[in-house]
């Protein structure tokens, strides 16, 4: 990639978009184009339309997407599956229509089966049934993949998908109720010590394993696959099932997850758990060999994350 490409960053200002910003500073490329929703509204196709006609980026990265936790993707299953198909098809229509050179789309984790054999291959994608508290949005992820795999088989072009696993660090969402694991936790434990509060009540059982990845990890991998050529970055997947999986290669239970963050914060009253809230997937570990074989490996191990994340989060909530 030169570094004076032009690289339109979708969703800049979220927690994946700004560490990608991040890294392809710290690479040395300066051409990047952000809009924000309020300058360029992705649901909105004519817009979409001309901005690409005006803009004529190089290089394009999709991390905007309607995102949540398990609370959030059960709840509005319909805003879910509705801003992720229209936004991801408005953008990868528009990057053909103008000869993008490449486009970076994020997908996610979820779009493997529910009981899929772990840790999950590329190619168990399809295989069986899904999570039903985020179906909606694994459908609208897997309908990313399959866009770009139809786009490259009757165009040409260089649409490339990646799956991160579940994702924490600077920028991410902090709310109650919408946010991932970790941003709630964090805000929760805090508040529980703040108040010092004898008892604090965690949703599920505990016993659901996730991988964790630090985002300026994954925004590493994305910058490494982007910076490959369409033929080496074609001869790295085999024909079937394109797109790649990014993930740290382990996993936790949500228990010690918790029994860290309690370490970390420094919170000292009980746990109890509150089983009427849903696990979701009983367990989604990424089988990561492809970056593996391309070189690549998380290089931040989950307590240096997790310390880190609260740092910033106390620096700036
Ligand atoms: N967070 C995670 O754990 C994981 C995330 N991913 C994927 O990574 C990608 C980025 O996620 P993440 O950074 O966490 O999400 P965020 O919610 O932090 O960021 C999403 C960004 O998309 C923008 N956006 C959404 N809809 C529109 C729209 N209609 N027009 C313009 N901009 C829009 C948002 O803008 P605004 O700020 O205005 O709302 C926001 O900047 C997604 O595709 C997600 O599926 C994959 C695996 C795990
Ligand atoms: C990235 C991924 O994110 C979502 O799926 P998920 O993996 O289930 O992610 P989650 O972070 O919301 O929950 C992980 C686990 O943690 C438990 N849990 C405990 N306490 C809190 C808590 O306070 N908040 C949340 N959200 N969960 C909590 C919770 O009950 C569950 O067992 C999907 O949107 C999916 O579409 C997707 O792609």
């Amino acid at each position: 990639m030169d570094k004076s490409a032009k690289i339109y960053v979708a969703g800049h200002r979220g927690m994946v978009g700004s560490a990608i910003i991040r890294e392809l500073n710290k690479k040395g490329f300066r051409n990047i184009i952000k809009k924000t929703r309020g300058e360029l509204d992705l649901l909105n196709q004519q817009a979409v339309a001309e901005f690409f006609v005006q803009a004529k980026p190089d290089y394009v990265v999709l991390a905007a997407a309607k995102v949540g936790g398990i609370f959030a993707n059960n709840e509005y299953p319909a805003d879910f599956i509705y801003e992720n198909l229209m936004v991801q098809t408005n953008v990868i229509h528009q990057a053909y229509k103008t000869q993008v050179k490449q486009l970076l789309f994020l997908g996610s984790s979820c779009i493997y089966p529910k009981l899929a054999e772990q840790p999950m291959q590329e190619s168990a994608l399809l295989t069986g049934e899904l999570e039903p508290t985020n179906e909606p949005y694994a459908i609208a992820k897997i309908a990313g993949i399959k866009l770009c795999e139809s786009y490259n088989r009757q165009y040409g072009t260089d649409f490339r998908a990646v799956m991160p696993t579940n994702l924490y660090g600077p920028n991410d969402n902090y709310d109650l109720q919408n946010s991932h694991v970790i941003p709630g936790l964090i805000r929760r434990i805090h508040q529980a010590k703040t108040n010092n509060d004898k008892a604090l009540k965690i949703w599920g059982t505990g016993s659901a394993m996730r991988e964790f990845l630090y985002v300026d990890d994954l925004a590493e991998a994305c910058v490494m696959l982007m910076s490959l050529g369409k033929m080496e970055y074609k001869q790295s997947l085999p024909a079937r099932n394109s797109q790649v999986n990014i993930g740290t290669g382990s996993d936790i239970s949500i228990n010690e997850l918790v029994a860290i963050l309690v370490d970390i914060i420094g919170y000292k009253g009980k746990i109890k758990w509150d089983t009427s809230k849903p696990d979701g997937t009983p367990r989604k570990l990424l089988d990561v060999s492809r970056m593996t074989s391309l070189g690549w490996n998380a290089s931040t191990t989950l307590i240096d994350g997790l310390r880190l994340t609260y740092r910033r989060y106390l620096e700036t909530r």
